[in-house]
């Protein structure tokens, strides 16, 4: 990728005192507290936290996938509570990619076909949206793979494929649950190094889940989620992996 990013200081995600508490009949469960950060462009942040401390939850939230029961979140500039579900979609497409810990790669579709397709959503030419594409599948060193259904892609390939196709929009901030979860721990470096050096490229900023305190160290910031509270990591030591 030849494309260089004039990097400005713009908050891309704001989270301000965002709180959750799930209802289920009469039964309530509080899961996020009073949780604020900001997020700059082209910055990486590390959410880690215990099972159970709501780092999911945060995700699907700021990812405007979850509602919150308190607070505001603010991604690019638009306030995602306010929007229409329409709305909320297409600035998750404009601004937003996604990697999960499994792939969620279309099988029936090709690598090709998989990264094409946000772009393809956003109303792009199929000529253009094929050539970002297969530029970006080659930047993640699957340009030999390109028409291999995901089905054909090993489990690292694959998750190189979902990074590329999480930056083909060139995002303003990309989302990661657990993105190196369910990978080796060759393959686990080598995805974390690929999204750090994608995320400097385009200038996205990056926001991961992880269990892995040792890849969040590489992060500009780690917070940590402690019983739905997000708080500094509070040494050093604390995150030895
Ligand atoms: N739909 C729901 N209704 C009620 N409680 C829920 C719901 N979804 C999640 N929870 C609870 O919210 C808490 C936080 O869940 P979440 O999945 O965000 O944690 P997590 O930190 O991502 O955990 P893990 O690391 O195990 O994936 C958990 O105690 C969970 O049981």
């Amino acid at each position: 990728m030849n494309k260089r990013y004039e990097m400005d200081n713009r908050v891309i995600v704001r989270a301000d005192d965002v709180g959750k508490v799930y209802q289920e009949g009469a039964m309530q469960t509080p899961v996020l507290q009073h949780v604020s950060f900001e997020l700059r462009r082209g910055e990486t942040l590390a959410i880690v936290g215990a099972s159970g401390s709501g780092k999911s939850t945060l995700l699907h939230i700021l990812g405007g996938l979850d509602t919150l029961s308190h607070g505001e979140v603010e991604v690019d500039g638009r306030k995602l509570s306010s929007l229409s579900d329409a709305a909320r979609g297409k600035v998750r497409n404009h601004s937003m990619g996604f990697i999960y810990q499994f792939h969620h790669l279309l099988p029936e579709f090709t690598a090709l076909e998989n990264v094409a397709m946000p772009l393809l959503i956003r109303g792009e030419s199929i000529p253009a949206a094929r050539e970002e594409a297969t530029a970006l599948l080659q930047r993640v060193g699957l340009g030999h793979r390109l028409e291999h259904r995901s089905a054909e892609l090993s489990g690292g390939e694959r998750q190189r494929c979902a990074i590329a196709r999480a930056l083909v929009t060139r995002p303003a901030v990309v989302l990661g649950d657990e993105p190196t979860g369910n990978l080796d721990e060759s393959n686990a470096a080598q995805v974390y190094q690929l999204m750090l050096e994608l995320n400097r490229e385009i200038g996205t900023a990056l926001i991961l889940v992880t269990h892995d305190r040792r890849l969040a160290r590489r992060m500009d910031r780690t917070l940590e989620l402690v019983s739905g509270v997000l708080q500094p990591v509070a040494a050093e030591a604390d995150v030895a992996g």
